[in-house]
């Protein structure tokens, strides 16, 4: 490696806080934007050395590491996860999932196979088709695009959030800052951390200057980042990481002997 470490971010709202003040934390870190699902394949690909990546993609790999301490996590309702639906969830028969999505989209299938023993059939959402415009009984939207939506020709707005812990009384992990076997991250280490605080700090100015490229009331946008999403990776979180690793690996959607959590730096992870 040259001393540059290649990261890549999700590009929605949910993940500003904790990009905020990244590069200026670590300038070695050279900072891409893009969906959840491409920083998988990218960072599967050598085409980054760290990716905030969907957690289903974390244990499909098993081989990255994971960054102590930070996540994007929910503890109830997550506002930008709705599974929008003509139907009951028990009547559900179809369902096209946001193609940004990885880890919604095996929760929902979770939801749907597990909890409410159905076995719809499944297809992909392009980011380029209208919802409205989907003919499927349910459509899963994640990200700033579930934010916005409305679906007024869908009865039901399931929030996926809402749904897990209400069911696990657990917290959902969406996402995680995952290493690519092999990177050392030198200085850089510690900044993903930091990072997370200066962000949460300044959550008013990010949600000030954000909130009109959204067309989203600059308040809700605030709140969302202080009161709905959670950054840590604490030991609840871990506990809901494990819960959903296990439904998952039970439905086929990840692979069987995953040790979950499997730290970068094990020896600089305090009290675990
Ligand atoms: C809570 C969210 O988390 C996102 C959901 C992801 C997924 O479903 O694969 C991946 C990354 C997260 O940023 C969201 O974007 O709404």
């Amino acid at each position: 490696m040259d001393g540059r470490i290649r990261v890549g971010a999700v590009n929605y709202l949910n993940t500003k806080p904790l990009i905020e003040g990244l590069t200026t934390l670590a300038p070695e870190i050279e900072l891409s934007l893009d969906l959840p699902s491409r920083l998988a394949d990218r960072l599967a690909d050598g085409d980054l050395d760290v990716g905030l990546i969907p957690v289903v993609e974390y244990f499909r790999a098993g081989r990255y590491t994971l960054i102590p301490d930070v996540s994007i996590a929910s503890r109830g309702p997550v506002l930008s996860v709705t599974l929008f639906s003509r139907v009951p969830w028990a009547e559900i028969q179809s369902v096209a999932l946001d193609v940004g999505s990885r880890t919604s989209a095996a929760l929902a299938q979770i939801l749907l196979r597990t909890k409410y023993g159905t076995r719809p059939q499944v297809q992909s959402l392009p980011i380029d088709i209208p919802a409205d415009d989907i003919a499927t009984d349910a459509v899963l939207l994640i990200g700033d695009r579930a934010m916005r939506a409305c679906l007024p020709g869908f009865a039901f707005a399931y929030d996926l959030g809402q749904e897990w812990t209400d069911w696990t009384g657990l917290p959902f992990v969406y996402a995680v800052w995952a290493v690519r076997d092999g990177v050392d991250l030198g200085r850089a280490e510690g900044a993903f951390a930091r990072a997370k605080e200066y962000g949460l700090a300044r959550a008013g100015a990010i949600a000030a200057r954000e909130a009109p490229h959204l067309g989203l009331d600059p308040g809700y946008c605030r709140r969302y980042m202080t009161n709905i999403i959670h950054y840590d990776l604490g030991p609840r979180e871990l506990a809901g990481l494990e819960q959903y690793y296990a439904f998952a690996r039970d439905l086929g959607l990840a692979p069987e002997g995953v040790s979950v959590v499997r730290y970068h730096r094990p020896d600089l992870v305090q009290s675990r």
